[in-house]
């Protein structure tokens, strides 16, 4: 065998260049009437979790009984009102979860039915029961594989074989649950999954159920589950949304079949195959959190019901606590949620590139001042608004070398109340894009804020700051000032300047003409509130202009004059840190 393998190994290897002749296209059903191409999801199917038992056989260390019970609990609150719990043949874990589950009052929650997958054996349908038993709700899920691949290579057997395996564990499972019933009261519910569905001949499949049908006699009020896997997704997934309508139109007595998908994503497209089968007829889906499951994994299902409620259709789940989710999923998974999973990966809500910030931000921004009136959900580049998810805004905008002015207001904005002006957004923009080139990094926050604070002189004052000021009136358009200044480097020192004006803006150009012979005009100047009642405090932003050279400055006090005489201070002292270089 292991020769044989090394053989495999060294013939293969490379890719082909003309891979048509190992390699051969799928055959889908002929559906030149198919209806599903012009169909809309309008509401959401029933969803089974199959995390305890796909997702769990898929794992290299499968879950203990401890980690089953989190992830059920954490299932049950999420919405799930179908859980398949595992393979309690396969294992004593699976088995004793299971048992506990069931023994245990109050585990299960009333409206919650669980379910325990079989393969078409007698003694391991027997002791699946025997898991099963005395739970309230309770799904037999029995399957077998029916296409030619599996019937040739796998059980070496003919279809007609393959036909008697089906009914033969079908009757297993009535005698079976039958006998169950005499001592305990479950509500016993009947799924047979016709496994490597999406690779057998429609005709066939059909034939397979209408069988298992005709032993377990579903009615309306117990329709029997038909769950359609994509064992291995074969193509791309219209073939299998024909699939799926053709078998949803053929089934006799339509009205007492549930159609079930189980999507794997083989070629990556299981959400589109989901949500198209759902399109062509389908009731329900089997899946895993954040595609969890065998090779390529299961359909996500955390995809697929934001992709239902991106559309205005509530899941049924409620992943509001998504962070909360994926910590749980991945602690029992021992799989780490890709940051680019959608909706849940830490980095989907967030955008590095400047463009995107900016859009990003404007669109936050207009939708803030129109929500009270409009609260539908458009902004740029966000087709999920992250509140939904519990998610922080700070987390959108992260910024490093590809970022741009909007992205770091944004953020200056949302952690400091600081509002800049535009012109301001364009001179600190540079001054990050700069820094973040050199560092090669993405900065924090912290770092930025720091930045801000170094380069306006928030913390370490520059050539001249403001210790203290007067301000008298001379009348309705005529302001006297006095400050006191400490000047650094040349002349340095502590000092009294006067100057008169109009405001206290130009009082200061005055007073700093007069006593340091600065010339300079004031260009644009705003000011705004940070915060509110006893803590709030001003910020003001002023451009002064040297000749054509302006300089922007910043100063944040409780004072708002004094915040506005800060910002001169600041301005004119980076102007005399630029002019000494
Ligand atoms: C697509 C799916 O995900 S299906 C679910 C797959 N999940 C699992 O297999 C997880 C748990 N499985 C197990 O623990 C084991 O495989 C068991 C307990 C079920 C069976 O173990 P074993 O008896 O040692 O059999 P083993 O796993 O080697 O091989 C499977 C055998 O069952 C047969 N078989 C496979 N599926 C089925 C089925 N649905 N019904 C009946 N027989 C089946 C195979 O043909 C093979 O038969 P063979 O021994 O005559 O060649
Ligand atoms: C048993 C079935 C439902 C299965 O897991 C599959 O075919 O992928």
């Amino acid at each position: 065998m292991s020769a044989n393998f090394e053989k495999i190994a060294h013939v293969a290897r490379g890719m082909l260049k003309d891979p048509s002749k190992k390699y051969k296209p799928f055959q889908g059903v002929h559906l030149p009437n198919r209806q599903w191409p012009g169909r809309v999801i309008t509401k959401a199917p029933r969803w089974l979790s199959t995390d305890l038992r796909d997702g769990n056989q898929a794992l290299p260390d499968p879950m203990n009984g401890e980690e089953k019970l989190r992830y059920f609990k954490l299932l049950c609150n999420l919405g799930f009102k179908e859980i398949e719990v595992g393979f309690p043949s396969a294992s004593q874990t699976d088995f004793a979860f299971v048992r506990h589950l069931v023994e245990t009052p109050g585990l299960i929650p009333d409206d919650v039915t669980i379910s325990a997958l079989s393969p078409s054996r007698d003694h391991l349908i027997t002791r699946t029961i025997e898991a099963l038993r005395g739970s309230k709700n309770a799904t037999l899920h029995l399957y077998n594989a029916v296409s030619p691949l599996f019937r040739d290579v796998v059980f070496r057997n003919s279809k007609q074989e393959t036909l008697e395996l089906a009914k033969k564990g079908a009757k297993a499972v009535t005698m079976a649950t039958k006998h169950a019933a005499e001592s305990t009261p479950t509500n016993w519910g009947f799924q047979y999954s016709p496994e490597t569905f999406s690779d057998a001949e429609p005709d066939f499949s059909l034939e397979v159920c209408e069988a298992v049908k005709s032993i377990w006699k579903p009615t309306l009020a117990k329709p029997i589950i038909f769950n359609l896997p994509a064992t291995v997704e074969m193509s791309t997934p219209n073939t299998y949304a024909d699939l799926i309508e053709y078998f949803s139109t053929q089934i006799s007595e339509r009205e007492k079949v549930c159609v079930s998908l189980h999507p794997h994503n083989d070629r990556g497209t299981a959400v589109a195959a989901a949500e198209l089968g759902q399109l062509a007829g389908a009731d329900r889906v089997e899946g895993c959190l954040f595609g969890n499951g065998e090779r390529t994994g299961n359909v996500d299902l955390v995809t697929l019901a934001f992709n239902l409620y991106t559309q205005g259709v509530y899941p049924n789940l409620d992943f509001s606590k998504l962070d909360e989710v994926i910590r749980i999923t991945e602690a029992c998974n021992k799989i780490n949620v890709h940051p680019r999973h959608p909706y849940a990966g830490n980095l989907v809500f967030t955008a590095f590139s400047g463009s995107h910030q900016d859009a990003i931000s404007k669109g936050l921004r207009a939708y803030d001042d129109r929500k009270d009136v409009d609260p539908t959900w458009k902004v740029p580049y966000l087709p999920l608004d992250p509140h939904d998810v519990n998610s922080e805004y700070a987390a959108i905008i992260r910024v490093n070398s590809q970022s741009g002015k909007g992205g770091v207001a944004y953020l200056l904005k949302t952690n400091r109340g600081l509002d800049l002006p535009r012109a301001l957004q364009v001179e600190f923009g540079a001054v990050v894009k700069d820094y973040s080139d050199n560092k090669g990094k993405e900065l924090t926050i912290g770092e930025i804020s720091d930045l801000f604070n170094t380069t306006y002189l928030l913390e370490f004052p520059g050539r001249f700051s403001l210790n203290d000021y007067t301000l008298s009136s001379n009348g309705p358009r005529s302001k006297s000032i006095s400050c006191v200044v400490d000047v650094k480097g040349k002349n340095a020192g502590r000092c009294v300047i006067e100057g008169s004006g109009n405001g206290p803006m130009s009082a200061v150009v005055d007073a700093l003409r007069r006593q340091f012979n600065i010339a300079f005009d004031i260009g644009q100047y705003s000011e705004h509130a940070i915060g509110s009642g006893n803590s709030v405090k001003a910020a003001s932003y002023v451009e002064v202009k040297f000749n054509n050279t302006s300089f922007w400055g910043v100063g944040i006090d409780d004072d708002v004059t004094s915040s506005g005489l800060k910002a001169v201070m600041s301005a004119i002292s980076r102007a005399a840190t630029e002019g000494a270089k």
